[in-house]
């Protein structure tokens, strides 16, 4: 049996209308309404007929709604979520992608008191943002992490499980504490480096523009992939997961300052041992299939 027959998506950029896609493509019975605050991205997803309906108010798309899943940058939740509290039906289970949990969590239980709230996190996607973007394979054989409040109903954790089973994601389940943690290590600090170190890059004064573009070689092309990403999300992230983004980069600056003393007293050992374990971490994530390269994998349109 479906989980739920009336999904309504609110935000309609690359992870809201990569859902869209996936739940009409995996569930072709689900009615999948949505609602963008931006006027130009609800025209742009009735032209590219995302959803079964595009409606022009927050409230109007949830006033039949089994499940709503916010799909808005992480500061944005808690307006969203208010937008949507005098029309949201009695027993409708509330749910989002957002990157961080605490924070939204708590965005969520104070714009909707006592109303039955499953966070998730699909632990996929991709540099680009907008409506345009989005695919329905985004979700396809990774992990989604659901981070329900310790007294959640379990029938409801099942059922939003289970919806992002049926669009290809393994769940997981996680406390929102250390979800904030594992991925500030996994996913925001990568992202804070990329940023640094394009940055960097583009500052240097004895290094022309030209010169970087034509010499970046394939590490930097990586990170100026990342550093693409989208500013508002990544500016959203960082400030709402502030703790465990700080206690990360603090770990990491004592890290690199260690590499640092390396290089300057020719500690060849030190250099090589951790080059050696970095390695193997590299080689356990392709043999798990974790990697982009495998095929179904992402990034197919
Ligand atoms: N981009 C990625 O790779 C991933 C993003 N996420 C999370 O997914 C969420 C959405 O990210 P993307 O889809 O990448 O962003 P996006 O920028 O592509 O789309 C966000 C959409 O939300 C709309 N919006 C903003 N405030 C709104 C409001 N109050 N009410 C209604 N609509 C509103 C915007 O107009 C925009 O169309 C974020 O919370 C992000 O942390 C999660 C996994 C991966
Ligand atoms: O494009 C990439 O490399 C990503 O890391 C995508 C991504 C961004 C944010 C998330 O919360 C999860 C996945």
């Amino acid at each position: 049996m479906l989980p739920f027959s009336r999904v309504t998506i609110i935000g309609l950029g690359l992870i809201g209308s990569s859902l869209c896609r996936a739940i009409r493509d995996h569930m072709p019975t689900v009615r999948v309404t949505g609602y963008d605050a931006d006027p130009q991205v609800r025209q742009i997803a009735r032209a590219i007929d995302l959803a079964d309906d595009v409606t022009d108010t927050a409230g109007a798309s949830v006033t039949d709604a089994d499940l709503v899943i916010l799909c808005v940058p992480v500061r944005a939740m808690g307006a969203a979520a208010a937008d949507i509290a005098q029309d949201l039906p009695a027993e409708a289970i509330i749910s989002d992608v957002g990157s961080c949990k605490v924070d939204v969590l708590a965005q969520l239980n104070a714009a909707l008191p006592g109303r039955c709230i499953i966070p998730a996190h699909p632990v996929a996607g991709t540099e680009n943002s907008g409506p345009e973007a989005g695919f329905a394979s985004l979700f396809h054989g990774r992990w989604c992490i659901v981070t329900p409040p310790a007294d959640a109903d379990p029938a409801a954790v099942e059922r939003v499980a289970e919806l992002w089973r049926r669009v290809g994601a393994e769940v997981e389940r996680m406390d929102p504490p250390h979800h904030d943690l594992v991925l500030a290590v996994t996913s925001h600090l990568p992202h804070l480096i990329a940023y640094t170190i394009v940055g960097t890059a583009s500052d240097l004064e004895d290094v022309t523009q030209s010169e970087v573009i034509k010499y970046s070689a394939g590490g930097f092309r990586d990170f100026t992939r990342i550093a693409a990403s989208d500013p508002t999300m990544w500016r959203d992230v960082f400030l709402a997961n502030k703790d465990a983004v700080l206690e990360m980069l603090q770990r990491f600056s004592e890290d690199l300052s260690a590499l640092q003393r390396a290089i300057r007293w020719n500690d060849g050992d030190a250099l090589f041992n951790l080059f050696t374990r970095t390695r193997a971490i590299r080689r356990s994530i392709i043999e798990q299939g974790q990697d982009d390269a495998k095929p179904d994998f992402g990034r197919s349109h």
